[in-house]
């Protein structure tokens, strides 16, 4: 079995009096595409935060490669919600945003993220300004910027949430392709249980807050993924959708 990348134990965290997250424990090995499913609000971007060093677990225990998390730069890219990129700057000075921050040269960034165009389907749009793109290519100029960084494991905030239906199974297909590809390492925030599905080869299903990990789920599903509707995703799908309908029924972990 794959090494342990990420490793969280029983990580706790509190607004005030407002109890968020109960008791995290979860896992990510090297190469896994995990995924944290849960109602809205359980405290889901919140465990992002805490990765990424927004803010501080109130107690519990959150290490990468065996090592306190607190101890090292942050191994992670992130990719927010919504694409949030820079209306004002060209595609290709978007893209070449984190690595500029990190403090790397604009025409040597530029070089970098030069060859990764025409994989993320923005071949010839480098010139263009985001309102100018659609809400998927968009979203591949995001995950660019964010995979370019060249960090240990990719932290995916609800990327799809904004697009429409069908713009959303071509990326999670697109994904599914380059995740593959590229070995990468990455946890995924979704309210979506297709998507979990699609996506994940395992899956943690919170509470609602204080959040807790209700189910892990493991999908072993054959990859590539095309067929959605197949018997054994359908499966899966109604299996975690009634968990999340009934929690109470479901104590499996
Ligand atoms: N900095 C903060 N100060 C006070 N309360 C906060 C703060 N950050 C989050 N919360 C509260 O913590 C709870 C969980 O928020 P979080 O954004 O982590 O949930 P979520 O599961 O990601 O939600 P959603 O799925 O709707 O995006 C919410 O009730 C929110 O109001």
């Amino acid at each position: 079995m794959r090494g342990v990348r990420l490793q969280l134990s029983q990580v706790r965290r509190s607004f005030g009096k407002l109890d968020v997250l109960a008791d995290i424990s979860l896992s990510v090995r090297a190469g896994e595409f995990v995924s944290i499913l849960g109602p809205s609000g359980a405290g889901k971007s919140t465990i992002f935060k805490l990765l990424t060093g927004g803010l501080q677990a109130d107690g519990g225990d959150i290490r990468f490669d065996g090592k306190p998390l607190a101890d090292q730069t942050r191994p992670f890219a992130f990719m927010p919600q919504r694409d949030a990129l820079m209306p004002w700057r060209r595609i290709v000075d978007n893209t070449t945003l984190g690595l500029e921050v990190q403090g790397m040269a604009r025409e040597a960034a530029r070089k970098r993220v030069a060859p990764l165009f025409a994989e993320f389907g923005l071949d010839g749009f480098e010139q263009h300004y985001p309102a100018q793109l659609s809400g998927g290519m968009r979203q591949r100029a995001a995950l660019l910027r964010t995979v370019v960084q060249n960090r240990a494991m990719l932290l995916l905030d609800e990327p799809f949430g904004a697009l429409d239906a069908l713009t959303r199974s071509g990326m999670q297909r697109w994904l599914e392709g380059m995740w593959e590809h590229h070995s990468w390492t990455a946890l995924l925030i979704t309210h979506d249980v297709r998507e979990a599905v699609f996506l994940s080869d395992r899956i943690y299903v919170l509470t609602e807050r204080p959040a807790r990990v209700l189910r892990e789920i493991i999908v072993p599903l054959p990859r590539p993924r095309r067929d959605l509707a197949s018997p054994q995703a359908s499966a899966i799908e109604a299996d975690i959708l009634e968990t999340l309908l009934n929690p109470q029924l479901d104590q499996r972990t």
